[in-house]
């Protein structure tokens, strides 16, 4: 029987069936890109750990140079020079200047850099300044990027490449992330074919497979496709007993009423509690199945590849990232509607647009077409969401999208 949900509650339902996993493993740095960090990360030294300068020019103390102008430059002796990657060969003293390069390490005794642009090498080692400093000008000073001992990273915090651009300036090496989901992915349907097959008449390409693994990937899973099941009973159930080793198990196809469509019983035979609900007042997607057996989430996604992989987005996605400890980061983005849209108040609708931006204005073009169409997301960048007490939008509506 089908039970339809509101999209909202179907998600609380699948996020509190299902524990977090907390197994933790430690990857080198590189390898760490878009892993979900499995402890939070402090700073073990003030950074940078030596004050610097961030123009090319002078160091020197600051007040020396206060009143000086083009008319009345202050003169300096040139004490020498700090060399890149090198402790800085003098401090500086009263009326002193030691030349320093951008990144240079900030001589004892300055506290500012004036820029070479605003000197005059007068010879002899006289320097002109024709501009005053402030102190801490054209300077970072020790720990004004990150403290010793502050939170740079917080566990479940999916890393990004300015967030292994920090590690590395920690010396962090080697990373402890969660470990993958690992997510078993299958096609059913009579019709389908490997996508290296040539496809006989009424035979079509599993896409599906591909989508979501590709997809699971991007959420930090590691997919396995376990191939194309046919639409049978024994044999689905057969490959659903196969699936030990996986800690979550997505179908494609055969979740919709009809009589060919087996994969809610066969969720239903493996164990208990077995299927927890099937359907969600959406567009595309609405047959969603979701299944739990032993602690392990099903998933039986529409055959229609728009609507497996909206179903995917706003169900799986989210579950796979709580599996991993991961912080989902979910920013809402607004656009305006190019066009009216009508939709059936308690259903939610996801329409493929395509985005572009107008006099500083992020718009939204519809992209029409049925849920079967893989072209309607290839041409989409978003997808468009009428929420499910709406009737529709009109032209202009300020909506909600989501990247995909
Ligand atoms: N009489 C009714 N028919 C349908 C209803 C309904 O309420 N009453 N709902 C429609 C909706 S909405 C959807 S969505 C689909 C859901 O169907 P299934 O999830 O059972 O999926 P299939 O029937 O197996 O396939 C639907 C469609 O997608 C193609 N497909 C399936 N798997 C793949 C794949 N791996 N790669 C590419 N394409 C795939 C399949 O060939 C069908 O064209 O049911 C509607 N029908
Ligand atoms: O609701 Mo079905 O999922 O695409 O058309």
């Amino acid at each position: 029987m089908l039970t339809v949900l509101s999209v909202k509650d179907a998600k609380e339902r699948i996020l509190s069936a299902v524990t977090a996993q907390t197994h933790c493993t430690t990857v080198p740095l590189p390898d760490a890109t878009e892993r979900v960090l499995a402890r939070s990360v402090a700073a073990q030294h003030d950074l940078p750990t030596f004050p610097r300068s961030t123009m090319d020019g002078y160091a020197v103390r600051a007040k020396d140079t206060f009143g000086a102008s083009e008319s009345m430059p202050a003169l300096f002796d040139v004490a020498g020079e700090v060399m890149m990657g090198q402790a800085p060969p003098a401090a500086v003293a009263a009326g002193q200047a030691l030349r320093i390069a951008t990144g240079g390490m900030l001589p004892e005794g300055s506290d500012a850099v004036v820029m070479v642009e605003h000197t005059e090498d007068l010879g002899g080692a006289t320097l002109a300044v024709n501009r005053a400093v402030a102190p801490g000008e054209n300077t970072i000073a020790r720990g004004e990027d990150i403290k010793a001992g502050e939170t740079i990273l917080p566990a479940g915090h999916i890393l990004r490449p300015q967030d292994i651009g920090a590690l590395a300036a920690m010396g962090q090496v080697m990373i402890d992330v969660a470990q993958k989901p690992r997510v078993a992915i299958l096609s059913t349907g009579d019709e389908l074919v490997m996508p290296d097959m040539e496809p006989k008449e009424g035979q079509i390409r599993d896409i599906n497979s591909y989508l979501l693994s590709a997809w699971a990937q991007r959420c930090g899973a590691e997919p396995s496709r376990l191939g194309i099941i046919p639409d049978t009973a024994e044999e689905l159930l057969n490959a659903l007993q196969n699936t030990g080793d996986y800690d979550c198990v997505i179908l494609s196809g055969g979740s919709s009423a009809g009589t060919r469509d087996h994969t809610a019983s066969c969720i239903d035979q493996l164990g208990k509690p077995g299927v927890l609900f099937h359907g969600v007042s959406m567009r595309p997607g609405k047959p969603l199945i979701f299944g739990v057996v032993d602690g392990k989430p099903y998933f039986g996604l529409s055959g229609n590849p728009t609507s497996a992989m909206v179903g995917f987005l706003l169900f799986v996605r989210p579950l796979l990232l709580q599996m991993a400890g991961a912080v989902e980061r979910n920013p809402v983005i607004t656009a305006r509607a190019e066009r009216n849209l009508s939709s059936a108040s308690g259903r939610e609708d996801y329409i493929r647009a395509a985005l572009y931006e107008q006099e500083g204005q992020l718009w939204a073009r519809p992209i029409l077409g049925q849920a079967n169409l893989i072209s309607t997301v290839v041409r989409g960048d978003a997808l468009l969401r009428i929420p499910q007490n709406s009737e529709g939008i009109e032209a202009g509506d300020t909506v909600e999208v989501m990247l995909i």
